[in-house]
């Protein structure tokens, strides 16, 4: 398939090596130092999944050296999207498909209002990956999955061939049918072990072997799941205790992307995350005590520059 990636970061970085490496016709949109270390040393990606480099690498400021692509990886930071969504315009063919892959829940309806919601797919991203070093991206956790739906019910053909080349390139692809269904599952775990990492600047082990923080992240977790069935979102039965089982068999030393950023003194999501649900109970009369806290707690560092 011809693939762009816009954001060659953790997210974007790991999955198109993977798709290179499985020999799809792939480019990324990339900046700054990351995109000279692309150029000239290609990419590199090392940690829970073993040490390979893919080399050469095609990797360009301008979407336009691109040109028109079956499928766009879109995996740029929420605060990014809207500066970023620019840049997909020139790699737009008649049926080229976007993929969204940020944590948050709203990326691809926002995405879908200027590109159309037939050509964009929701994706919830389950990986734990940041840049290291410019051109070299470290994986935290062995296993990488993409979990997408379509914007609009029906799915294209060039979706479900993305799906296929995922699963062959070495990382899972799974397939539904609700996007907000799709976003929210991964939303209630991800903004709750996210928020709490980040306020207490720990990585998981730590916080689910204390009562007290174990307790809070637990809350957390039901907090947004209220949220999500307070406006209609179909979700699993038992999702709360599922998603908190899930917590005792995460790596004991995984960290947040947040707590990540958090440490290199990087923007943070926040307030697509904690801010979100506390702003989404506002309006469907759901407390949020426990976002609330978080949110307090790290807003003073959401627009850090290291
Ligand atoms: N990292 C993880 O483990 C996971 C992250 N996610 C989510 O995925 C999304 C991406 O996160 P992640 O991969 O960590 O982010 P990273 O910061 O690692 O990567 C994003 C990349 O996009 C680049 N970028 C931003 N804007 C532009 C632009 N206009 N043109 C070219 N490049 C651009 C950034 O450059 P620069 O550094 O210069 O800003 C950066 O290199 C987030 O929403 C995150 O929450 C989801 C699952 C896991
Ligand atoms: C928690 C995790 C690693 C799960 O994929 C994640 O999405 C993130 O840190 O952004």
């Amino acid at each position: 398939m011809k693939i762009a990636v816009i954001g060659a970061g953790g997210v974007g970085g790991y999955f198109g090596a993977k798709l290179i490496q499985a020999g799809h016709d792939l480019a990324f949109v990339a900046r700054g130092a990351h995109l000279t270390a692309l150029q000239t040393q290609g990419l590199s990606v090392e940690g829970a999944a073993g040490e390979f480099t893919v080399r050469p690498v095609r990797a360009v400021r301008d979407p336009a050296a691109i040109g028109p692509c079956d499928i766009v990886l879109f995996a740029v930071k929420m605060y990014d999207v809207d500066a970023a969504s620019a840049l997909i315009g020139p790699l737009l063919g008649p049926d080229t498909l976007v993929l969204t892959l940020q944590n948050g829940i709203d990326a691809p309806h926002r995405l879908s209002r200027g590109l159309g919601a037939r050509r964009v797919l929701g994706g919830a991203a389950y990986i734990s990956a940041v840049i290291s070093r410019p051109g070299v991206i470290r994986l935290a956790a062995p296993n990488a999955r993409i979990e997408f739906a379509p914007v609009e019910a029906k799915l294209a053909p060039l979706a479900a061939e993305f799906a296929d080349a995922g699963n062959k390139a070495g990382f899972t692809v799974d397939v539904g049918d609700n996007v907000d269904a799709v976003l929210w599952k991964k939303f209630c775990m991800l903004a709750s072990l996210s928020g709490v990492t980040g306020l207490t600047r720990s990585a998981v082990g730590p916080i689910r072997d204390n009562p007290v923080t174990a307790a809070f992240l637990a809350d957390a977790v039901r907090e947004c799941v209220a949220v999500a069935l307070a406006r209609g979102v179909v979700l699993p039965d038992g999702l709360a205790d599922g998603i908190i089982k899930t917590f005792s068999r995460l790596p004991a030393l995984m960290k947040s992307s947040q707590l990540e950023d958090l440490e290199r003194g990087r923007p943070l999501e926040v307030e697509d995350l904690s801010g979100a649900i506390v702003r989404l109970g506002a309006e469907s009369g759901v407390p949020t005590p426990v976002h609330r806290a978080i949110l307090a707690g790290l807003i003073l560092h959401a627009g850090r520059v290291a």
